[in-house]
């Protein structure tokens, strides 16, 4: 039977609305929340991912300032403009695309943005606080993933889940977050990576596959168990269409796969469009915490 599809795309869309009604709840009081986004170089699909940022921002009323840096940029010019956009009372959040040109170190920039502005929960503080289940930011495709999880009806507590990618943007705190204790949490979980054994061994135990190891369709359907639910985290190019669109396909090789799983997030149309809906998220809610009107 063909699995059914997870459609991010969707579930995103009703997270946003939810949203815009805090937006304005927010505007009633004088409140706008406010996002700076800070790109260096010119990467097109970061170029891109940025652009949608803003345009998010855009339509649900948060302001946004975009911070376009050519790739000669210093890490201390970056260093400057992220203490800059800290100290600026109208910005709430402050987000810094990754991946970062070479040259500059990646945790020495995000360790200088505010914790209380890290709306993309990279933070060595926010980092910590997740892993202790304390009140932080989360990290905004794990996020989207445990929230995609939880609204089309998927239970995590008890289920066995195993993450294929050990990334710090969300292999790592995926596999946090599931097995933290509460809601959307309280599963067993088990992380490979490109040192792991028989993978497969592994990927066919899980009632959760969550791949997020950005090879494109490494995950064949005899590595899935029958009814699975299966998170496809990955977004490869994999070529170019006569319109100049990039191809897109996941890590899973979906038109197998999806005869096999129960259910499935499509490429594209799954995580990704929750990515960038959970960094709204946390943007919004960075402007209610510096207005004590959050926990
Ligand atoms: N500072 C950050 N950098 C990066 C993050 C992040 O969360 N914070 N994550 C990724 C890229 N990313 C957001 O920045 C991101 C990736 C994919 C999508 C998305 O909507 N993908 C679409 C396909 C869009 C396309 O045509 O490429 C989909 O899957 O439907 C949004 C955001 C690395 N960097």
């Amino acid at each position: 039977m063909t699995a059914r599809l997870i459609r991010g795309t969707e579930i995103a869309a009703e997270i946003r609305e939810e949203l815009a009604a805090r937006v304005r709840a927010l505007k009633a009081q004088g409140i706008v929340p406010g996002l700076a986004t800070i790109l260096v170089g010119e990467d097109p699909a970061s170029q891109s991912y940025v652009r949608a940022k803003n345009k998010t921002a855009h339509d649900l009323g948060i302001h946004s300032e975009q911070h376009n840096l050519p790739a000669a940029t210093t890490e201390a010019g970056l260093l400057a403009l992220i203490a800059a956009c800290s100290a600026n009372p109208a910005l709430n959040g402050i987000l810094v695309q990754l991946p970062l040109p070479r040259h500059i170190s990646e945790s020495r920039v995000l360790a200088h943005i505010d914790p209380a502005k890290d709306v993309d929960g990279f933070h060595p503080v926010n980092v910590g606080r997740m892993l202790l289940g304390e009140p932080c930011f989360l990290p905004c495709t794990p996020h989207g993933i445990v929230a995609m999880l939880q609204r089309s009806g998927v239970a995590t507590a008890g289920a066995e889940v195993v993450v294929v990618g050990r990334s710090n943007i969300v292999g790592k705190p995926v596999a946090a977050l599931l097995m933290q204790k509460g809601p959307g949490g309280n599963a067993t979980v088990t992380l490979c990576h490109t040192a792991t054994r028989d993978m497969a061994a592994h990927t066919r135990r899980a009632d959760i596959l969550i791949v997020a190891a950005g090879r494109p369709k490494m995950i064949t359907a005899d590595m899935v168990r029958e009814n699975a639910v299966v998170i496809d985290v990955g977004v490869n190019r994999i070529g170019v269409r006569e319109n100049g669109r990039a191809i897109l396909a996941g890590d899973v090789d979906f038109e197998a796969v999806v005869e096999k799983a129960g259910a499935i997030t499509p490429v594209p149309g799954g995580v990704g469009p929750m990515t960038i809906t959970m960094l709204m998220v946390n943007t919004v809610l960075a402007a209610e915490r510096a207005h004590g009107l959050a926990e």
